[in-house]
């Protein structure tokens, strides 16, 4: 059975003063009956990273970051801070292949491998984020750009590293833009990208892959999109700033439709 998952994707926001408050009414309402249900994580800004860490150490509210470097080695990188830094922390999730990365940092699908295993090296989960453009969906490529982005990752893991990653589907024109997927719409993908993992690796692996939904996710519409068969939560950015948005999709998400 797939335990369902909600990640707040913070993004570039927060400060010292608001992270507190939002850490703590989170988890003022994310008691233990919730997180039994329901892993949630927490991705704030590298620079906040021991601020989080500390306020979440005695609760079961995890810890996540939103990229690691591509360089795996300590050493002559500047600005850069490598999956064994972050593990410190006691971080247990990164977001890797987010399409703003890609699309503004220019991280391609080999970077996105790359990030992944060392993710996986230092036992850090990937949340592992694949998307189609409006232009890509509206030419009718979405299943061709989806197993691109699907496949240039399995064809470099093995059966159980790919055991161990996090799927996020994120059509890139529902992100931060209030056009959510509909729910049929995102199980569709859904479907297809556990197809992928099937096609590769038998349907039992593919069962057990968790693929979460991103873009203009809230407390209104998270119920309806994880109520689908293959959409097992939520990664979140807009409303994983607001607390009670946040906790409302976290609810919601207890009401998955999980295969046994
Ligand atoms: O990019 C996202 C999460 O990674 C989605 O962002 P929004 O929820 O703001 O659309």
């Amino acid at each position: 059975m797939r335990k369902a998952m909600v990640a707040g994707n913070w993004k570039m926001n927060g400060s010292l003063v608001s992270n507190e408050l939002l850490v703590n009414t989170i988890l003022k309402g994310a008691d233990k009956l919730l997180t039994d249900s329901v892993d949630v994580v927490l991705c704030p800004p590298n620079v906040y990273l021991s601020q989080i860490c500390e306020l979440l150490k005695n609760s079961s509210v995890m810890c996540g970051v939103q990229n690691i470097s591509l360089h795996q080695s300590d050493g002559a990188h500047t600005g850069e801070v490598n999956a064994r830094m972050m593990k410190e922390f006691g971080t247990k999730y990164v977001i890797v292949g987010h399409s703003e990365r890609r699309a503004n940092q220019f991280e391609s699908d080999a970077d996105v491998l790359s990030k992944i295993k060392h993710a996986l090296q230092y036992q850090m989960i990937p949340i592992f984020c694949v998307g189609e453009t409006l232009d890509q969906r509206e030419s009718g490529r979405i299943e061709v750009v989806i197993s691109d982005q699907v496949l240039s990752v399995l064809d470099g893991l093995t059966e159980k590293e790919a055991s161990e990653i996090v799927v996020a589907y994120e059509p890139v024109w529902a992100i931060g833009t209030g056009l959510t997927a509909s729910p049929d719409q995102a199980q569709e993908v859904h479907r297809y990208i556990r197809s992928l993992f099937s096609s590769r690796y038998g349907q039992e692996l593919a069962e057990k892959v968790r693929i979460l939904y991103g873009g203009s996710v809230n407390a209104a519409n998270a119920s309806d999109l994880f109520k689908m068969k293959d959409i097992d939560g939520g990664l979140v950015g807009g409303a994983s700033l607001k607390a009670d948005e946040f906790l409302g999709i976290c609810r919601s998400s207890t009401n998955l439709v999980v295969s046994d």
